[in-house]
Parts: structure tokens; C-alpha cells; sequence
């Protein structure tokens, strides 16, 4: 039995894991052989494939990036569509499909699945917002970076009396910020799901530094002020005609200098909390999850993603994953808020 494995929309450490953890149980276990579709559903649409073997993944568990590439294509536009992808499938002798990605990637895999498309999906995101697993891979390493990069900014922001803006990713829940925000100290969190007022960010900083602190105030790039209908954007449009979000920053950063006299400065650390080698805990989490969806496919659970409940690793309908984020409860933004200011 041939299995395709692909990586789709954006790139986070821990996707060579999975895939490393999926090619080496079905080699060693089930006798399985795999490849790998290039640069996400593009080499599904186009048949574009590269042999997976054990020499292939050979230490790529500690890799970043996926050494399959990725792309944010739509698998039903140009010469996709299920018949075409099918009538693929079949000519290169391939069963079924690995689909690693995020709600995107998965939305656009449930749709072949209802067509007929064997396919079973890994959930990856750094921002960790899909709904049905308690975390994904890649979030824990983005954290770890966010958390490093605050502890930077703090030692300089302490020696010039500064007040240091992190912005760190999070397009609509505010995960990364609210983790590294509480693991560094930050001052203020400020995330998708929390309107707030210039006024309150103002007191913030105020209040630490009326105790002497170099304040720290992180905020997710998809954060809005009160007086903010839509997340700032600047950057034009992605690949699927989404705002690309980053800068707000940038915005806050001269407000706080303005209202507060506190010399501010602002760092987006962007594509860097997606770049590089994934924790130890990323690491195991994508081998398990690569590992399972073997079983899943030996399984026909078709139409299901792996996903992680307490330390289990479960099946889960593509469907319970989709339509609804998972985004940061009031209680854990109201626990982390005592420590505000
Ligand atoms: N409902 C859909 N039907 C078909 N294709 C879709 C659908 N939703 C998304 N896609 C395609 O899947 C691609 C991947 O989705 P997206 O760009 O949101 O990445 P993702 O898998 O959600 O990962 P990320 O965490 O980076 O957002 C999209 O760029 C788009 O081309
Ligand atoms: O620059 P890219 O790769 O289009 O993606 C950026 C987006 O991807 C994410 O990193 C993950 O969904 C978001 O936080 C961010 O808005
Ligand atoms: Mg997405």
C-alpha cells in the first residue's frame, strides 16, 4: 500500500517529526511505502511527488521547516478538484493521503474526503487554535522563541528605562502571546480576543513603571484596539486573499510614548517563532501524531484527524476541528490579567 504525505499552509517545526514518525512505523511495522507530494495540495494538483523512504528521514525530527515544502494552494482550483486529484492517485499507485495543516488545510481535505478521497489529517499550527485537540505541534516551540526573544528585550528595555512592544503571531486567538507574555513577565497581554483601550494599556505601563520596571507589553499581531474594527494590516493580501496581519506594534509603541513620556520601542519577531528546531516537546508530540495517522489510515478512519486529549492520542471528525476556533477563555485571560501592570 503507497500513502501520500503533504504539508500545507504555513511551515512550523515539528512537521518533519510527523512525517519521519509516520514513514518509519509503516516501513518497520506494516511494510507501508510512502511519498511525498511538494509544496502542499500543489503537488497533489500537479502529481508532483518525491519518493519517503527510511534514507529521506533520517534525522529530520530535529529539523525545521518540512523538507516536503508547503504552500497555501487551493486543491480545487486550476486543475485540482477531486476527479482530477483521484484519476492522480491512481496513476501513481498511491491509496490514501496524510494531510498535515491547520483548519484550512483540513476544511479543503474534508471536502475530497466527502468526494471520495481517502484521507486521514494531522493538525499543525503554531498559533494553536484549532478546536477538537488540546494542542498542536509547533505552539510550544513558538513560545519558547517568544519567551527567549521577551527575556532579551527586557535586559535592554531595564538598561535604557525603555518600555519594550513584543509582537508575537496569533492571526485570531491569542495563545503565543498569552503563554510567552506570562512566561517572561510581560506587563500587559494584549490578544485577538480582548478589546482594549489605549487607556488601559497607558495604565499599565504606567503603573510598572511607576515601580521602577522597564515595562514589557505583548501583543498578538491580530490584536484590536477599542477604536479598531479589523486587525492591522498593511502587508496586502496572502496566497488565499486573507489580510496579512503584522504591525500593530508598530501603532501601539509612539501611542504609549506619547501618552506616557516613556521612551518606547516596538519588536515584531514574525517569521522567527516559526523558523528552526522544535522543542523537545514538539518533537515527541509530532512523532506520536505521525505514528497515529499511520494506524488511522490502516484504520480507513477517512475524514478524521489525530488530535491530543490529557496525554492520549484520539481520532477526531474533521468537522469537530473546523468551524469554530479555540480561543483564549475570559478565566485564563482574567489569570493571567492579575498580573497586569
Ligand atoms: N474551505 C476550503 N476549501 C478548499 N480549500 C481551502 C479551504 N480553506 C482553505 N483552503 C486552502 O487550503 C490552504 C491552506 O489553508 P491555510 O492557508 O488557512 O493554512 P492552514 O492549513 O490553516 O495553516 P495555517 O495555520 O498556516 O493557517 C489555503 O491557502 C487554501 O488554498
Ligand atoms: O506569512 P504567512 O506564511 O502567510 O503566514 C502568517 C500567518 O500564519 C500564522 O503563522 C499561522 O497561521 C499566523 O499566525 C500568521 O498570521
Ligand atoms: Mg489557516
Amino acid at each position: 500500500m503507497s500513502i501520500g504525505i503533504l504539508t500545507s499552509g504555513g511551515d512550523c517545526p515539528g512537521l518533519n517529526a510527523v512525517i519521519r514518525g509516520a514513514v518509519l512505523k509503516g516501513i518497520t511495522q506494516h511494510d507501508l511505502e510512502f511519498v511525498g507530494f511538494k509544496n502542499g495540495w500543489k503537488g497533489v494538483v500537479d502529481g508532483d511527488t518525491v519518493p519517503l523512504g527510511r534514507p529521506q528521514v533520517m534525522g529530520i525530527s530535529k529539523q525545521g521547516g518540512t523538507i516536503i515544502g508547503t504552500s497555501r494552494t487551493n486543491p480545487f482550483e486550476g486543475d485540482g478538484g477531486p476527479e482530477n486529484i483521484a484519476a492522480m492517485m491512481a496513476d501513481q499507485g498511491i491509496d490514501s493521503l496524510i494531510a498535515i495543516g491547520g483548519e484550512g488545510t483540513l476544511a479543503a481535505a474534508k471536502r475530497l474526503t466527502d468526494a471520495g478521497i481517502n484521507i486521514v489529517g494531522v493538525p499543525k499550527t503554531v498559533d494553536n487554535d484549532l478546536s477538537a485537540t488540546d494542542y498542536t505541534f509547533g505552539f510550544d516551540t513558538a513560545v519558547q522563541i517568544a519567551t527567549e526573544a521577551m527575556d532579551r528585550l527586557r535586559t535592554t528595555g531595564d538598561s535604557h528605562g525603555r518600555c519594550m512592544v513584543a509582537e508575537v503571531m496569533g492571526r485570531h486567538v491569542g495563545w503565543i502571546a498569552l503563554h510567552s507574555g506570562m512566561a517572561a513577565g510581560a506587563h500587559a497581554i494584549l490578544i485577538p480576543e480582548r478589546k482594549t483601550s489605549m487607556d488601559e494599556i497607558t495604565e499599565w505601563v504606567r503603573a510598572a513603571a511607576d515601580r521602577g520596571r522597564a515595562p514589557l507589553i505583548v501583543v498578538a499581531e491580530g490584536f484590536k484596539l477599542d477604536s479598531m474594527d479589523d486587525a492591522h494590516s498593511e502587508r496586502g493580501l496572502d496566497a488565499f486573499g486573507r489580510p496579512r496581519l503584522g504591525g500593530i506594534g508598530d501603532i501601539l509603541a509612539p501611542e504609549i510614548e506619547a501618552r506616557t513620556g516613556i521612551e518606547t520601542r516596538s519588536t515584531t519577531l514574525g517569521h522567527i517563532q516559526r523558523g528552526g528546531t522544535p522543542s523537545a516537546y514538539d518533537r515527541v508530540l509530532a512523532t506520536r501524531y505521525g505514528m497515529a495517522a499511520v494506524d488511522a489510515v490502516l484504520e480507513q478512519r477517512w475524514g478524521r484527524m489525530v488530535a491530543l486529549r490529557g496525554t492520549q492520542i484520539v481520532h477526531v471528525p474533521f468537522e469537530d476541528a473546523l468551524g469554530r476556533l479555540k480561543t483564549v477563555p475570559q478565566s485564563r485571560y482574567d489569570e493571567a490579567a492579575v498580573l497586569f501592570g
